[in-house]
């Protein structure tokens, strides 16, 4: 370790930038392990490990907290609290660190930041902590039995336990706690998934194809994702295996004018370029004509975010994709059916990516639903419009509630009849024909399958 970083120390400033200033916890890490390159791999491990588990954990290390602290955890000074939650998760949950150091290390660091008169009270509840682990009484009562043993919130747990039934709710509040390797998306554009996979195992890294899609792996056993050369030369994209669907199933046709109203990072947009643009090489082979002139427009709502897409778009090397600054809510009649193929990969509640973004759960409330719901319905219609006669609207979600899935699609449904759910549930491979919750749609559930909670729909625009 540098010698003046304490990994300790770190993990506490970033759990302070999360619970008390709003920081986003998966970009709070990666800025702070970028600017820690230089540490070894498994201290960057354990700050990443321990700040991860004590989010994923936290509704139960407070409870734990409030049956031995006289303190109530709400009441504790926001720098002992985080502290002693960091400390109760590596005390639960890592077994390679001894409960002794635990408890000395969160002592010295209470007394380095200020708090030397309360050097007594953590050493305290530390070592109660440690002999009462075991005594202490779980919630049995359904709902909240749950939302302690898995750190999910209540209300989050009903809304579920409602919509999916028990045996599905408990699946994902599991599945969110389960470490899991990546999953990654071989650019076709540039290498076959079969070269990709020789290139980074010889860069050390563990690589398994992942059973959904010929072209995705599971990725593991590296140390940092932006040092691999593999990355470096954009041969492949990190991707959830839900999301590939998305461009999958949209099944770009040469020449194909396609926008993307809500695009960043790119994802989804620059899997559609890569199709898009080996679908115009074979049209062009097979006419022997000149190469067709598809093109991708990935739209985002400020600067920031289309930075963000020509960083990847330029990482890509794909030239028949451009990042545009729009405003998806606002129509523009200039857009009036100008694409074949519109996707809306709208902003969400994210209840299908808690386990990636483990603070997502605290932020959310129950009436953000609502207000997302309005949001998506609101950018549908004027994505609707821009769709041509023939074409076709993809509408996806990275949630688990039908008041922002299923409920849309029958609105729209509704609201423009010119267009017509069209089944992608016909021709799905077999480990997914189950995953089917409503004709026509996919629903992934986190802990049923093998990826993100998310939600696709595809719908045509009658010629
Ligand atoms: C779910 S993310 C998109 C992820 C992206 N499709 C991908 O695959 O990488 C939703 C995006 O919508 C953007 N957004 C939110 N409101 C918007 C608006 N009114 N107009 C355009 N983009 C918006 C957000 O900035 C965010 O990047």
């Amino acid at each position: 370790m540098g010698k003046q970083i304490n990994e300790r120390e770190v993990v506490l400033e970033i759990l302070m930038e999360i619970t008390e200033n709003g920081a986003y916890s998966h970009k709070i890490l990666g800025d702070v392990l970028s600017k820690y390159q230089y540490l070894e791999k498994r201290e960057r491990a354990f700050i990443t490990r321990v700040v991860e588990g004590t989010l994923e954990h936290m509704i139960e290390i407070d409870y734990i907290l409030n049956q031995i602290s006289k303190t109530k955890v709400k009441k504790m000074k926001p720098v002992i609290r985080n502290l002693l939650r960091s400390s109760v998760y590596q005390l639960k949950y890592m077994d390679s660190v001894p409960d002794h150091a635990v408890c000395s290390e969160a002592v010295k660091l209470a007394v380095r930041k200020g708090f030397s008169g309360l050097r007594g009270y953590v050493n305290g509840v530390l070592r109660n902590v440690v002999r009462k682990m075991d005594e202490i009484e779980y919630p049995k009562e359904d709902v909240q039995r749950l939302s302690v043993k898995y750190s999910v919130p209540e209300w989050i747990l009903s809304l579920w336990k409602k919509e999916y039934g028990e045996a599905i709710t408990e699946k994902m509040a599991a599945d969110f706690q389960k470490e899991k390797p990546i999953t990654i998306r071989c650019c076709m554009n540039r290498v076959t998934p079969e070269v990709l996979k020789e290139k980074l195992e010889a860069e050390g890294a563990k690589v398994e194809a992942h059973p959904y899609l010929p072209y995705a792996f599971y990725l593991s056993d590296y140390d940092y994702l932006e040092g691999l050369e593999s990355f470096q030369e954009g041969l492949f994209a990190v991707q959830d295996i839900s999301s590939m669907f998305v461009g999958e199933l949209a099944d770009p046709k040469a020449g194909d004018h396609v926008i993307d109203v809500c695009a960043a990072p790119g994802g989804k947009s620059l899997h559609v370029a890569e199709k898009l643009q080996l679908a115009d090489e074979v049209a062009a082979r097979e006419n022997g004509t000149e190469k067709k002139t598809g093109r991708v427009e990935a739209r985002d709502l400020t600067e920031y975010k289309t930075d963000l897409i020509w960083q990847n778009i330029d990482r890509s090397g794909l030239g028949n994709i451009c990042a545009v600054c729009k405003d998806a809510s606002v129509f523009d009649e200039y857009d009036k059916e100008t694409a074949d193929l519109v996707i809306t990969d709208l902003p969400c509640s994210g209840l299908g990516v808690l386990g990636k973004k483990p603070d997502l759960k605290y932020r959310v409330q129950p009436e953000d639903l609502e207000e997302l719901a309005d949001l998506q319905r609101k950018i549908l219609t004027c994505a609707q419009a821009i769709v041509k006669d023939g074409g076709t609207l993809m509408y996806s979600t990275c949630t688990v509630n039908p008041g922002e899935n299923m409920d849309n699609v029958h609105w729209f449904l509704k609201e423009y009849p010119q267009f017509e759910l069209d089944d992608i549930t016909e021709n799905l491979c077999k480990e997914l024909r189950s995953d089917v919750i409503e004709k026509g749609c996919i629903q992934f559930f986190p802990g049923v399958h093998d990826c993100d909670g998310f939600f696709i729909a595809r719908l045509k625009k009658k010629a």
